[in-house]
């Protein structure tokens, strides 16, 4: 869906060159974006007093287009424009606006200020005296609007570049959405995010962002088995294995079974306890996907039950102490296999897979496809990645999900994902958002066992 694609600054340029190849224009596209961002200035100024900052690009120009169409409404809107406009789009916006411009913005004030000094060009922190003017500014507003991006912040990476630079309440998104608009630091100073159509069409490198899935009730026919059965394999810490499987039993597979060395008393009387022979209880020909690592520990013992899953040749989800151990070369051919890092031990994997990369979402791409994995580097902004390039960057989640075992939570939920029989890398999204909308559900200071429950809510919520 074009309205969920991730563009970086490059495939962003290469769509807007595709129009323009189609007989549109830059101004044209200027007038669209900056027409569409009006609507939503008009809306929140409600008659108040705006000023409109201009930068000398066509983020700029973007910002003479919204002063033009504001004024014609009849509203007081003054263009503050330090710089000169230096695109031939820019110029002739500039030239199209019959309001009052000023350069130096020392006495602007009034109830919304909309930032268009720079958008994706920008290539470096801002002038001293840009980003003081920036501030200076918001600092005199009611309310900040930022168009495409707030200025200073790097589009494809979501970095902030200068400090000290004003947090927004709506930022609004032209054409479509941009790495930063949903990368951290960069995503919590946007406030609101609305996107503003140009008519932008599908990107087929484009990253997407993971929504609601589809997930619907089992078929008429279906029975346990052919909704999947999946393995949790306990360790060390048995509880771990524990909160994995409660909530792999709400995910939507049939058959949760925890093969343990322990006795578990509090487990839910559904969940089947085997007790037996690891590789025995692997090659049982219904189980579909296994779960290793949460609680698995590091010693001999854990070593030789990852070698058990990886050589039964099932499909698995790796988490935790499992992607620690991994030795690359024991990864099979032609197998399904899903890794969970967070940030420790996505460094390890990449350590272990040679993998150089200066962030979230690149490491996890070179890690896929290095291992051949997909990857769900977890952490405040998570990504989804497929050893073919494929991206997937989550919606931010409750910060509650902050606590021990939430981790082993959507660990369980993806392989029941798994044991269902999709393929990994829609598991991974699906899981991604599951977990989300459980902790969405849980409300505040929640616990894992207490995630745990709320899963089977938010598969409610997909279905
Ligand atoms: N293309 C289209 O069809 C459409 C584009 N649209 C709009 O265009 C925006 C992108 O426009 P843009 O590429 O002109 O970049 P923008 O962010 O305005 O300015 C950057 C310019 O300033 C410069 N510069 C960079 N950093 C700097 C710094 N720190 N301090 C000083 N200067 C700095 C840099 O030039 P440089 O100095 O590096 O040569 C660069 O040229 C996009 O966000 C959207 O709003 C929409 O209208 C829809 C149609
Ligand atoms: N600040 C945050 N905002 C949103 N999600 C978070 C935040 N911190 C952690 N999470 C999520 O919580 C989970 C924590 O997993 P993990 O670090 O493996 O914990 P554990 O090992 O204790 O189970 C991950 O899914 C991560 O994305
Ligand atoms: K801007």
């Amino acid at each position: 869906m074009v309205e969920s694609q991730v563009l970086t600054v490059a495939q962003m340029r290469a769509a807007e060159q595709d129009l323009i190849d189609r007989g549109s224009s830059v101004d044209r596209l200027m007038k669209l974006a900056g027409d569409g961002a009006a609507e939503w200035v008009w809306r929140l100024a409600s008659r108040r007093r705006v000023t409109v900052l201009c930068g000398p690009g066509n983020n700029g120009g973007d910002g003479y287009v919204i002063a033009e169409n504001l004024r014609r409404r009849g509203a007081e809107v003054t263009v503050v424009a330090p710089m000169a406009p230096k695109t031939d789009a820019a110029k002739s916006a500039r030239s199209r606006f019959g309001g009052p411009v000023v350069s130096d913005g020392g006495k602007a004030k009034g109830g919304v200020l909309v930032d268009c000094l720079f958008g994706s060009g920008l290539t470096r922190p801002l002038e001293p005296e840009h980003a003081l003017a920036l501030r200076d500014l918001g600092k005199r507003h009611e309310q900040l609007i930022a168009i495409d991006l707030p200025s200073g912040i790097e589009s494809d990476g979501g970095k902030i570049l200068n400090e000290n630079l004003p947090a927004y309440d709506l930022t609004l998104a032209l054409g479509a959405w941009k790495y930063a608009h949903w990368r951290l630091p960069a995503r919590f100073r946007m406030g609101e995010l609305r996107l503003v159509p140009i008519g932008i069409g599908h990107c087929e490198s484009a990253a997407r962002l993971i929504g609601k899935p589809n997930i619907g009730p089992p078929a008429s026919d279906a029975h346990k088995y052919t909704r999947g059965l999946c393995a949790v394999i306990a360790g060390k810490m048995a509880g771990a294995a524990l909160l994995s499987s409660k909530a792999a039993m709400r995910a939507g597979a049939g058959y949760v079974k925890l093969v343990s060395d322990h006795s578990h008393p509090s487990a839910p009387a559904g969940l089947v306890l085997e007790t037996g022979d690891l590789d025995e209880a692997l090659a049982h020909r219904r189980v579909r996907a296994v779960l290793i690592g949460p609680g698995l520990g590091r010693d001999d013992e854990a070593r030789s039950k990852l070698a058990s899953v990886l050589a039964s040749k099932k499909s698995a989800v790796l988490d935790a102490d499992a992607l620690h151990l991994l030795d690359p070369s024991q990864l099979q051919r032609d197998c399904s296999y899903l890794a969970t890092p967070h940030d420790g031990e996505l460094e390890a994997l990449c350590r272990n897979f040679a993998v150089l990369a200066a962030d979230r979402a690149g490491k996890a791409l070179g890690l896929a496809k290095a291992s051949g994995m997909v990857v769900v580097a977890k952490g405040p902004d998570t990504v989804v990645a497929a050893p073919d390039g494929t991206l997937a960057l989550a919606k931010p989640a409750p910060t509650w999900l902050s606590t021990a075992g939430t981790g082993d939570i959507l660990a369980g939920i993806a392989v029941s994902r798994m044991a269902t029989g999709i393929p990994a890398f829609e598991a991974a999204c699906e899981a991604v958002w599951l977990h989300g909308e459980a902790a969405r559900l849980a409300g505040p200071a929640f616990i894992a066992d207490d995630l745990a429950h709320k899963v089977a809510d938010a598969m409610a919520a997909a279905l």
